[in-house]
């Protein structure tokens, strides 16, 4: 094991003694109980089992048949969750072969990114990831599941399922993805038309005609955004069938792997071979993996978010140290757009999630454990090729892309923040220059379409955290921050709000800790202050003399609270949200 990861595990395992222990207490008292049949009134099973068919009624009153959860994140929306439509049927007609019998235990929401992106609705986003973890936890509380199917893969929904599954942590889960849309128009080829429509050399026809032939089927986008990153830390957690990630919706082997996951969940349930329920299965060790797989590919500074709030809620603590810490140690072993040209079929088709697991497993970057899958991640692992199908997408560990991880802490007199480092070009990983302040993403694109930002700058965007408006991503500034930064210009972003796993070579400082309208340092930031990102070294700071720093008061929040769009039903989401570095938890 290497020295580095083994000591941020034993130090995460350390610091969640006590809280992993309450909660591993609380999942053996949930196992303690008697079978539904025993525990539960006549009335609650009766109304259980009411709609299934009398066969089904007979087989979990009599025979005490397993009963599986499907807990699915299906609609038609998101293209990679339109899929999802046929799955409880195939489920069902799957668990009749094995004499057991599913249930759709609930439908959790599920918000596209790409649909809201740049719109009001994008401030629901964050916030929608603690919906999804309710609304799981709301479906498995009929607690009459012997484990459970979770159909979900884009941004909050993985997150949010996993965070509600494992408050249930005594029932072993696999989740089920349906997989990602066939290559279209490149990514790089879509970023490029629309930084020629932000300079009004194209006209809408055209951006949406390659919009359209980026994103033209079911099944995931092909960027490597917080969505498909899912999936890779899905896989170093042992949560999924080895390989099932990025098969297309459409191929044969989909159904197989589908039916598969059910075989799965009943062979690792109580009357299985190999008994793994969720809480178990994700433990420190099992947090550092995917910590260390996000790492090691660049996935998406979402997760720098998403997974602290998963941890949690398997009674685990982990902060952005942790994260950069790890950084040091996990080389960047793919470069899958925006970290490069690649799309995630080419990821696949290079050996793609198992052949990252390989390297990293077998350079001891990551904690050999069990996982859904009999044989554990080891023998995933070995399905993958031994050498890398296109070296320009996946390298080995003994000559990877960086010696360090795709994510860096910064920190500094602005506060905490994490960058991207592995979509930035080199000679932009320092980033030195006077700050332009925006109130809003709107002002910053107007003031570009004006012709009014052909200049070096540090552009802030403050107000965007989770208790100010919910934390959106900001990645309709991509295109315009682009051309400035391919005009020439240095320029970089500062800002308490997000950005997509799809965002990436225009270098933001991101999620800054603590959030300008909880008194963070981003709120004293003037324009024309000499303000400076510096990923090498991991600072960020405002060059302003010390005492004029102290001497300013900070700027008022926008007047206006966040109205329309539902935003209002989130209030106390804002109110309750904890620091992006705490997960953004709206639960503590
Ligand atoms: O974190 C992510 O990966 C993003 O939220 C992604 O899911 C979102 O859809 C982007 O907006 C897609 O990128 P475009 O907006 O560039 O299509
Ligand atoms: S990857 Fe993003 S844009 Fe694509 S379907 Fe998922 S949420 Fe929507």
């Amino acid at each position: 094991m290497h020295a580095v990861v083994a000591r941020v595990t034993a130090r995460i395992a350390e610091r969640s003694r006590d809280s992993r222990a309450a909660y591993l207490a609380g999942l053996d008292s949930m196992l303690a109980r008697a079978a539904p049949q025993e525990r539960m009134g006549c009335a609650n099973l009766a109304h259980a089992y009411a709609a299934l068919p009398g066969a089904e009624k007979i087989k979990l009153m009599a025979e005490r048949a397993p009963n599986l959860a499907i807990v699915t994140a299906y609609n038609d929306m998101l293209s990679a969750h339109q899929p999802y439509h046929a799955y409880p049927a195939l489920l069902r007609d799957e668990a009749a072969r094995c004499g057991a019998t599913v249930q759709v235990a609930g439908g959790v929401p599920a918000m596209c990114d790409g649909v809201t992106q740049g719109t009001p609705g994008m401030e629901l986003s964050l916030f929608s990831r603690d919906v999804i973890a309710m609304g799981t936890a709301i479906a498995l509380a009929h607690d009459v599941f012997d484990g459970a199917l979770l159909l979900g893969v884009c941004d909050k929904i993985v997150p949010g399922l996993l965070i509600g599954a494992l408050h249930y942590g005594h029932l072993p889960c696999v989740f089920v993805p349906a997989g990602p849309m066939r290559s279209g128009l490149s990514n790089r080829e879509k970023a490029k038309v629309r930084e020629l429509h932000a300079q009004g050399l194209v006209g809408r026809a055209e951006l949406l005609q390659a919009e359209s032939a980026a994103y033209h089927s079911p099944g995931t986008c092909t960027f490597y955004g917080t969505a498909n990153s899912n999936q890779m830390l899905l896989e170093a957690m042992g949560l999924v069938l080895p390989g099932a990630a990025f098969v297309h919706p459409d191929a044969p082997e989909r159904e197989q792997l589908t039916r598969a996951a059910l075989h799965t969940v009943l062979d690792i349930g109580r009357r299985g071979a190999r008994f793994t329920p969720i809480g178990r299965l994700v433990d420190a060790r099992c947090i550092v993996n995917a910590m260390v797989a996000l790492l090691a590919t660049g996935g998406s500074t979402n997760h720098l978010i998403h997974w602290v709030a998963v941890a949690r809620s398997a009674g685990i603590v982990i902060d952005w140290t942790d994260f950069d810490e790890l950084s040091s140690a996990v080389p960047l072993l793919a470069r899958v757009y925006p970290n490069g040209e690649a799309d995630v079929n080419q990821f696949q088709a290079a050996g793609g999630p198992l052949w990252v697991l390989r390297e990293l497993l077998a350079a001891g970057l990551m904690h050999e454990l069990p996982s859904v899958h009999p044989g554990g991640l080891a023998a995933g692992a070995r399905m993958a090729a031994t050498a890398s199908g296109d070296e320009t997408v996946l390298r080995p560990v003994r000559q990877p892309f960086a010696p360090t991880g795709g994510l860096r802490l910064l920190q500094g007199k602005l506060g905490r923040a994490v960058i991207k480092v592995s979509a930035v070009p080199e000679d932009r990983l320092v980033v030195q220059a006077p700050a332009r302040v925006f109130a809003s993403q709107e002002e910053l694109l107007a003031a570009f379409s004006a012709g009014g930002l052909r200049e070096d700058m540090v552009a802030v965007l403050r107000f965007q955290g989770p208790r100010a408006n919910g934390m959106p991503e900001l990645h309709k500034l991509t295109p315009a921050l682009s051309v400035l930064q391919e005009q020439g210009h240095r320029v970089a972003l500062v800002t308490d709000g997000r950005m997509s796993g799809a965002s990436g070579k225009v270098p933001a400082a991101i999620h800054v800790t603590p959030e300008a309208l909880e008194g963070g340092p981003l709120a004293r930031v003037r324009d024309g202050d000499l303000l400076r990102i510096d990923a090498r070294a991991g600072t960020l700071d405002a060059l302003v003399d010390a005492a004029e720093w102290q001497r300013r008061t900070p700027a008022p929040p926008p007047e206006a609270l966040p109205r329309g769009f539902g935003r209002e039903l989130f209030t106390h989401f804002r109110r309750n949200a904890a620091s992006a570095e705490q997960g953004a938890c709206t639960w503590l």
